[in-house]
């Protein structure tokens, strides 16, 4: 959230002097103009085209661009990173038969919040 220091002219609005800004990530990571297909889970879409290396996409903004961007992203990332890639390489995870599939659908609030779902997790060893 970021506050307007003084009053601007943007896109034919005007956004006075200390109004607050949230980003809208939803709009950004739905926005068919950027990933054609945002609905899919389709995770090589960050892919180059051999598949070798993560594409830099200027509009991954979970740790926001510009003058204010988060310090920790780094860190971030590579925890993140050792954190499921620690998970998956010692479990299988399979949807839950007893139970329905995840979904998209979501519980409003400040953020939106996944339907709670089941996995089931298996030793790969
Ligand atoms: C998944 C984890 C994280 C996410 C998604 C995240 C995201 C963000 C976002 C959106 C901002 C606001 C940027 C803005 O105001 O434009 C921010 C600021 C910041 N983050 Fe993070 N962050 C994460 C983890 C961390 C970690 C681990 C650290 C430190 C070790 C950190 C340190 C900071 C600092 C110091 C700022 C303030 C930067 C400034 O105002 O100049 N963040 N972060």
């Amino acid at each position: 959230m970021h506050e307007l220091l003084h009053g601007i002219d943007f896109h034919g609005y005007h956004l006075p002097k200390g109004l607050l800004l949230i980003p809208n990530m939803y709009h950004v990571y739905h926005d068919k103009k950027i990933w054609g297909d945002p609905e899919n889970f389709r995770p090589e879409r960050f892919l180059n085209e051999d598949e070798s290396r993560v594409i830099r996409s200027d509009s991954l903004v979970a740790f926001q661009p510009g003058k204010r961007q988060c310090l920790g992203e780094p860190l971030a990332k590579d925890v993140l990173f050792l954190y499921v890639a620690k998970i998956f390489q010692n479990l299988h995870a399979f949807p839950d038969p007893g139970n329905p599939k995840p979904n998209f659908d979501y519980d409003d609030g400040i953020v939106l919040i996944a339907n709670p779902y089941r996995v089931v997790m298996k030793s790969r060893y």
